[in-house]
């Protein structure tokens, strides 16, 4: 299939950010804004780099702090309105390393953390309870979320003149994950290599289009901040079915390591939308696809996560507006040039903790960043809802994805007889794991979207009803042609399949510049 280039003219911004510690320092320094941002979180009124000073006096000691903690009594639970419709992946939390185990760092073990602390421009390790101080000064805390590894926050500023400037700065989100020096079989808690990863991503896919602003960095140990305990156990009173995550102060040690990651705030997980309209559908689909495959020209993207919960929107404009405007629907004569972006939603992806990208070092050559999926390898999860069976249906189709393509390589090698250079089947690029997710995303939404008459908007005119028939037919055509068709028939990635779905008629050449207008925006 020809290549359109379509994303090709979209200016390259990415940060380059080096693997190896020689280069680190040669990462580009962070502008004034985010800069100021950073600064917030740790009490502004002095200067960055006296406060980073003091935190180097901040590495680990010997000295166990001997430490009881009374957990908060547990609420009376009311009912959560609704359950999470996705699920995380099979990782348990377990106990964390405990104090001794932190306390008995080795300098070994503090070089290890050196590669991280470059990475976010730290010389030392933060203290967590001079965070929690600080944004407690500032803003009050809710907590948004959980996944298998991390809780994420949301920061409102008590001032009123801060309120408008953190919401032109794109509000405030706050990721907050516990970590490990080493990689333990049993454990879940996240090790520094994933960190690691993690952060490179967060950083490469920064400048993308699409995808969520890492606005700064901390890596911090110490005990959990009263101001985010609150928050923690508002969380698990007001949503016991999110709730997953015991109490941090009995789960971690009071030198546990976390690594802070501020982004901006992207809103909901699509999840939360229901039912969904055939204008919603459009943009959430076709504006996911187009920046998954300008992610995949850009930095050999693949998500290989990309859930309904790793899926947010908001309202693009200030009226937050969710849907086509029913004046628009109403008067409608003509079918649109243009349908892309009618619903006003903001579609970001978020949470790159499986996804492989090749990072952008200016050269072409960058590291390849991956998840070996060590976990995935053995399947022991029993889906039972249809919703369930899509998901893990997914992983299952990337991971035999993954092994056709290694099997292949091996063939191609034997038989022209050259020596088979071994390589973990997931660093491998196979952007037709953007197309498997993006698949399951199509049918997610399909399946929670109201059928006959409740389909079409009501008070649409004659030409806006013709127009939602005919984008839900589309939708299902290509729901069945990602779904359906057998793998080795499918385009090779996100890219070539914008390529087809011009071709079919599936979007038009109008949205495309839609789409490629905003992201030059
Ligand atoms: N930038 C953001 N803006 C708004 N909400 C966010 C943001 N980042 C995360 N969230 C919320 O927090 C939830 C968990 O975040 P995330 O998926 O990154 O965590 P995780 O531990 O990596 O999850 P997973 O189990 O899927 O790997 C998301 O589903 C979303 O609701």
């Amino acid at each position: 299939m020809a290549d359109l280039g379509v994303f090709s003219e979209l200016k390259n911004q990415q940060r380059p950010v080096r693997r190896n510690d020689k280069t680190y320092s040669k990462k580009k320094g962070q502008t004034a804004g985010r800069r100021a941002m950073h600064f917030d979180l740790f009490g502004g009124g002095t200067n960055e780099n006296d406060f980073v000073d003091k935190m180097e006096k901040l590495t680990f000691s010997d000295d166990v702090r001997e430490m009881t903690v009374e957990p908060s009594p547990e609420p009376i639970l009311p009912l959560e309105e609704r359950p999470v419709e996705h699920h995380h992946r099979p990782r348990r939390r377990q106990k964390a390393a405990t104090s001794t185990k932190m306390a008995n760092l080795t300098w070994l073990q503090l070089q290890q953390l050196d590669p991280l602390l470059s990475l976010v421009g730290q010389k030392g390790v933060k203290d967590f309870q001079e965070f929690g101080r600080s944004i407690g000064k500032k803003y009050l805390c809710t907590k948004l979320g959980e996944g298998s590894y991390a809780d994420v926050f949301k920061f409102e500023a008590k001032e009123l003149a801060d309120v408008q400037e953190l919401e032109e700065q794109g509000g405030l989100i706050v990721k907050i994950i516990p970590f490990k020096l080493t990689k333990e079989v049993k454990s879940d808690i996240t090790d520094l290599d994933s960190v690691l990863r993690e952060v490179m991503l967060m950083q490469t896919v920064d400048a993308l289009h699409g995808f969520v602003r890492c606005r700064g960095i901390h890596i911090v140990s110490g005990t959990y901040p009263d101001v985010l305990l609150e928050a923690f156990d508002t969380f698990k009173a007001v949503r016991p079915v999110s709730a997953h995550h015991t109490n941090p102060l009995k789960d971690f040690s009071p030198h546990q390591l976390y690594a802070i990651m501020e982004m901006n705030d992207v809103g909901r997980p699509i999840y939360h939308l229901q039912p969904l309209s055939a204008f919603q559908v459009y943009d959430i689909f076709w504006n996911t696809a187009m920046s998954l495959a300008h992610a995949e020209k850009q930095i050999e993207f693949e998500h290989r996560d990309m859930h309904n919960g790793n899926i947010c929107w908001k309202p693009l404009t200030k009226d937050g507006r969710l849907d086509a405007a029913q004046s628009v629907i109403e008067e409608m004569k003509e079918r649109p040039e243009v349908v892309l972006g009618m619903s006003n939603l903001q579609i970001t992806v978020i949470d790159y903790t499986l996804s492989r990208a090749r990072i952008n070092d200016g050269t072409g050559g960058g590291a390849i960043i991956f998840d070996p999926m060590l976990f995935w390898e053995t399947e022991a999860y029993n889906a039972k809802t249809e919703a369930e069976k899509r998901q893990w249906g997914t992983y299952r189709r990337v991971r035999e994805w993954a092994r056709i393509t290694e099997f292949e390589a091996e063939e191609k090698a034997r038989l022209g007889g050259l020596k088979y250079e071994a390589t973990n089947k997931y660093e491998r690029f196979q952007p037709k794991s953007n197309l498997f997710w993006l698949g399951y995303l199509l049918a997610d939404m399909l399946a929670r979207t109201p059928a006959g008459r409740g389909a079409i908007l009501p008070g649409s005119s004659r030409p806006a009803k013709d127009l939602q028939i005919q984008l839900w037919a589309k939708l299902i055509e290509v729901s069945a042609y990602l779904n359906q068709m057998t793998p080795t028939l499918l385009p090779e990635g996100a890219d070539a399949f914008i390529a087809v779905a011009m071709e079919r008629g599936w979007l038009a050449p109008a949205d495309l510049a839609a789409y490629k207008a905003r992201a030059e925006e």
